[in-house]
C-alpha cells in the first residue's frame, strides 16, 4: 500500500504522483520495478508489453490495494501507433524493452541490432518532441572489453584499477571484430546512447541512462523446458539454476574465467526510484548501477551457487558438480566476452547517494530459496514424465 505519510526527494521536497509509461515492463527489471511503485509510492503505470506474465499478480485480481494505479498495454513497439499516445500521456517514459541475452547476440543479430537501436528510436523521438522526460536502459555491456586485457598477461599494470575499473565519463569502449557477432548488442545498445546524448544537447530532451551490471534475483529469465523453451539459453543465473534443480553439471564456457560483479535486483530498483523521483539529479547522467564488493569468476559464481543451492534445497551436491564447454559449443560461431567489469560508483554516490547493501551470499540464497520453491516440483515431474510414458 502507498505510504500515508509525506515522501520527500533527497531535497527534502515532497513528492507528488506522475504516471510513467513504462516500455518492457513485463520483463525481469519492470516487474521488479512495477512491484516497487505500486506497494511504496503513489505513481500511476501504463505498463507496455507484449508478455505480462511476471506482473499478473500486481494486475489481478481487482481488489488489489494499487488497483486503476497500474494498467497493461499489450503492445509490440515495433509496430503499434498506440505507443505515441502512451507517452503524450505520461509524465516519464522508462524504456527497458530489448532483446538481452548473449545467446541471441550471435545467433540473432540483426533482431538484436533492431531491438537495441531501431526500436528504441520512435521512443527517443517521441519523447523528445513532446517534451517528455526519458530514462533508457542500456548496459555494461557497453563498456566491452577492460584495457588491461589487452596488456600482457604478467604485466603489473593488470593490477592497477586505472586499466579496468569502468567509468562512466572517462573509460573507451572497446569491441571485438566485426564478426565477433557478440558486440553487436553492445554497439547498438552504444549508438542509442549516443543518439538520446544528442537529443539532450541539441533539442534539450531531460533524459537518464542506466547501465546495469548483471542485476539478478528472481524472475530473471525462463527455466527451459518449464517455462521457456527447452532448447533456450537464459542468462547465466537462470542456466545455472537450471542445472542445480535438474542436478546436473554447471557447465563453464571456456574454464569459466570471466570475472562479473552482481547485484542484487532490490537493490538495483532502489538506484532506479532515486532517479524517478529526482530528476533534477538524474536529468543528464548516465549511471553505472552495480555492486562492485561482488565480484566472482563465473568458476567462483557456479561453487558458490552450488553450496548455497544445497543449504536452501537440502539436498548433496553432485560429485562434479561443473564441467568446461567451449565458447564455440555453447553460444556458436562469433561468440566473445567481457572480461572483467568493475562499476566505477562516484557519479551516482555523488548525485543519488545510493549504494548497493546486498552480499553475493546473502543474494543467491534469497533467489535460490525462490528458485527452489517455485520450480522443484515441477522439474521433478518434468523428469518423470518420460519414464511413465
Ligand atoms: N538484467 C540485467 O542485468 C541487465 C544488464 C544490462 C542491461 N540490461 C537492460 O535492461 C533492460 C531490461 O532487462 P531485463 O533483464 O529486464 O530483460 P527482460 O528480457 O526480462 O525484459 C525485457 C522486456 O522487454 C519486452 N520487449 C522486448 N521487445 C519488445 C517490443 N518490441 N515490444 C514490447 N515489449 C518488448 C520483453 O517482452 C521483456 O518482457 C534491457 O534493455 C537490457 O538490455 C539488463
Ligand atoms: O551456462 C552458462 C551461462 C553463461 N556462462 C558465462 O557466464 C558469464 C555471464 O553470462 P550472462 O549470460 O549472465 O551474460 P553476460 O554477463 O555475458 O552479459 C549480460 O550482461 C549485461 C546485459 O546487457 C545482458 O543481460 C547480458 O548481455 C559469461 O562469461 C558466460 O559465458 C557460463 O559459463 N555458463
Amino acid at each position: 500500500m502507498a505510504s500515508s505519510a509525506t515522501r520527500v526527494d533527497l531535497d527534502g521536497k515532497p513528492i507528488t504522483g506522475i504516471t510513467i509509461c513504462m516500455i518492457g515492463a513485463g520483463g525481469f527489471i519492470g516487474s521488479h520495478l512495477c512491484e516497487k511503485l505500486m506497494s511504496e509510492t503513489p505513481h500511476t503505470v501504463l505498463a507496455v508489453d507484449v508478455y505480462n506474465d511476471k506482473i499478473k499478480h500486481l494486475l489481478e485480481p481487482d481488489s488489489l490495494p494499487w488497483t486503476g494505479r497500474i494498467q497493461f498495454h499489450r503492445i509490440n513497439i515495433k509496430n503499434d501507433s498506440r505507443l505515441e499516445g502512451l507517452i503524450k500521456m505520461a509524465d516519464l517514459t522508462i524504456n527497458l524493452a530489448a532483446i538481452c541475452t548473449p545467446a541471441d547476440y550471435n545467433t540473432r543479430p540483426l533482431d538484436t541490432i533492431y531491438s537495441n537501436f531501431i526500436d528504441a528510436l520512435p521512443v527517443v523521438k517521441y519523447c523528445s518532441e513532446n517534451n517528455k522526460r526519458l530514462i533508457h536502459f542500456s548496459t555494461c555491456e557497453v563498456y566491452g572489453k577492460t584495457i588491461g586485457s589487452y596488456l600482457p598477461k604478467d604485466s603489473p599494470l593488470r593490477q592497477d584499477p586505472a586499466y579496468y575499473i569502468l567509468k562512466e565519463d572517462e573509460s573507451p569502449c572497446i569491441f571485438g571484430s566485426i564478426e565477433k557477432q557478440r558486440w553487436s548488442y553492445a554497439c547498438a545498445k552504444q549508438l542509442i546512447e549516443r543518439l538520446i546524448y544528442a537529443e539532450g544537447a541539441e533539442n534539450g530532451l531531460e533524459f537518464t541512462i542506466v547501465r546495469p551490471f548483471n542485476w539478478i534475483g528472481p524472475r530473471m529469465d525462463f527455466i527451459p523446458g518449464i517455462d521457456g523453451p527447452s532448447e533456450g539459453v537464459p542468462r547465466v543465473l537462470a542456466c545455472f539454476s537450471n542445472n542445480l534443480l535438474r542436478r546436473e553439471p554447471l557447465k563453464l564456457v571456456d574454464g569459466g574465467e570471466s570475472q562479473r560483479t552482481f547485484i542484487y535486483i532490490k537493490d538495483a530498483i532502489e538506484a532506479v526510484m532515486l532517479m524517478i523521483e529526482n530528476p533534477a539529479r538524474a536529468n543528464g547522467h548516465i549511471f553505472n548501477v552495480g555492486n562492485p564488493n561482488n565480484e566472482v569468476t563465473v568458476r567462483q559464481l557456479a561453487e558458490m551457487m552450488t553450496k548455497v543451492y544445497s543449504k536452501v534445497s537440502g539436498e548433496p551436491s553432485i560429485d562434479s558438480p561443473t564441467i568446461d564447454v567451449s565458447s564455440k559449443e555453447f553460444y556458436g560461431e562469433g561468440y566473445d566476452d567481457s572480461d572483467k567489469r568493475i562499476p566505477d560508483m562516484t557519479i551516482i554516490n555523488k548525485q543519488l547517494g545510493w549504494n548497493p547493501k546486498t552480499s553475493l551470499w546473502d543474494l543467491l540464497e534469497s533467489t535460490l530459496t525462490y528458485q527452489h520453491r517455485t520450480y522443484a516440483e515441477a522439474i521433478k515431474q518434468a523428469i518423470a514424465k518420460p519414464i511413465a510414458s
